[in-house]
């Protein structure tokens, strides 16, 4: 049987718009198609794929510098090359962008890939409906994303009403009328829209038979065929950004995080990571997020993986060595708060 070419997505959006949920929601719902990762983060400290580590049948993690501009086409290449090795029978192969990278740039290296077991299976692009219209207006790069986007996500529309939800679907549609768009929770999309959910031991006509497009599956308006140039690299997301990671392996002191994450330092707008508490019943594995003042912890065992607190926090004009402090002020000093833990707690949600 000859093997169909594996398609290739690019998934990307700013900052916490819900880049690795929607990954680890299609990586869940694959329906036995076996996905390889390309996990790039901004940092040295890759926590996404920390994040979606186990659940991928094959990941490679680029980190140190955004993939759009540190890493070079063969730098993608090789880490593509690698995913295809034939023990992985791999069916598609997600590239989950950095919160900042230009994904105008990873299209261009994956559309130019020199790989025939290869194809570009489109641009994936999040919104994060609870964002606001003043993020746009602070980093229009977005909206020259969204010009791009093969298919549009709006993701966390469970933060916002009615309303708000309608005019974010007009500003979106005033950028690209032609892409489709669909409205999540927690990137909850159907993943027969990116790629094909059979398993790979079917005839390869019922395989080809279903390789429809992203287009064909969802889309309401005629659809051009776009062109990804280079027009439009310059400024970059990253211009603008640092980030500032830490590692401990003491555990932190909860409430001291939990101020952290509700009240981040000035210009900073995500954080993310792994932590541990040293609290009776609370020794797990607590997943952190904060993103532009919305927090988010989640809880999960350690499994055999060490009991090691990371956090990367992500921002622009920032005081690098103010948020240092602060996140070395995080560890746990042994001063006792009975109730320390209640103020992390009351941001759990239970897993999707
Ligand atoms: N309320 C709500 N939260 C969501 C939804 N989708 C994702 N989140 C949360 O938003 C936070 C960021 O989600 P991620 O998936 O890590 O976002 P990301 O785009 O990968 O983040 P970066 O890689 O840092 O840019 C996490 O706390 C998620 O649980 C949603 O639909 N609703």
């Amino acid at each position: 049987m000859t093997r169909s070419t594996v398609p290739v997505i690019v998934v990307a959006g700013f900052l916490g718009s819900g880049k690795t949920t929607l990954l680890n929601h299609l990586l869940r719902n694959s329906g036995g198609a076996r996905i390889g990762v390309l996990v790039n983060d901004f940092g040295s400290i890759n926590v996404d794929a920390m994040l979606i580590a186990g659940q991928a049948d094959s990941t490679v993690s680029l980190s140190n510098g955004c993939m759009c501009c540190a890493v070079d086409a063969d730098g993608v290449q090789d880490a593509l090359a690698r995913l295809l090795r034939p023990r992985a029978a791999i069916d598609a192969i997600v590239i989950e962008a950095s919160g900042i990278a230009e994904p105008r740039t990873l299209v261009r290296m994956v559309t130019e890939l020199d790989d025939p077991r290869l194809r570009y299976g489109g641009l994936v692009y999040l919104v994060d409906a609870a964002s606001g219209s003043s993020l746009r207006t602070r980093h229009p790069e977005i909206d020259r994303h969204v010009e791009i986007a093969d298919l549009m996500v709006v993701n966390k529309s469970d933060l916002v009403g009615d309303d708000e939800l309608t005019r974010i679907r007009a500003d979106i549609r005033a950028v690209n009328d032609t892409a489709p768009l669909v409205v999540t929770t927690e990137g909850g999309i159907d993943p027969t829209a990116l790629f094909d959910v059979l398993p790979r031991d079917v005839e390869d006509d019922r395989v080809r038979s279903r390789q429809l497009t992203l287009d064909e599956l969802l889309d309401e308006c005629a659809h051009e065929p776009r062109a990804h140039d280079d027009a439009g690299r310059h400024g970059h997301l990253h211009d603008a950004f640092t980030s500032v990671e830490f590692t401990s392996e003491a555990p932190l002191q909860p409430r001291r995080l939990a101020e952290f994450l509700e009240r981040p330092p000035a210009g900073c707008y995500r954080i993310k990571g792994v932590v541990s508490f040293d609290v009776p019943g609370h020794r797990q594995r607590f997943v952190v997020h904060a993103v532009g003042g919305f927090v988010r912890v989640q809880r999960e065992t350690w499994g055999g993986r060490p009991r090691v607190s990371t956090l990367v926090a992500i921002g622009t004009d920032m005081d690098a060595d103010l948020v240092d402090r602060r996140l070395q002020a995080l560890v746990d000093d042994g001063q006792p708060d009975p109730n320390g833990i209640l103020s992390v707690t009351r941001h759990l949600v239970t897993a999707h």
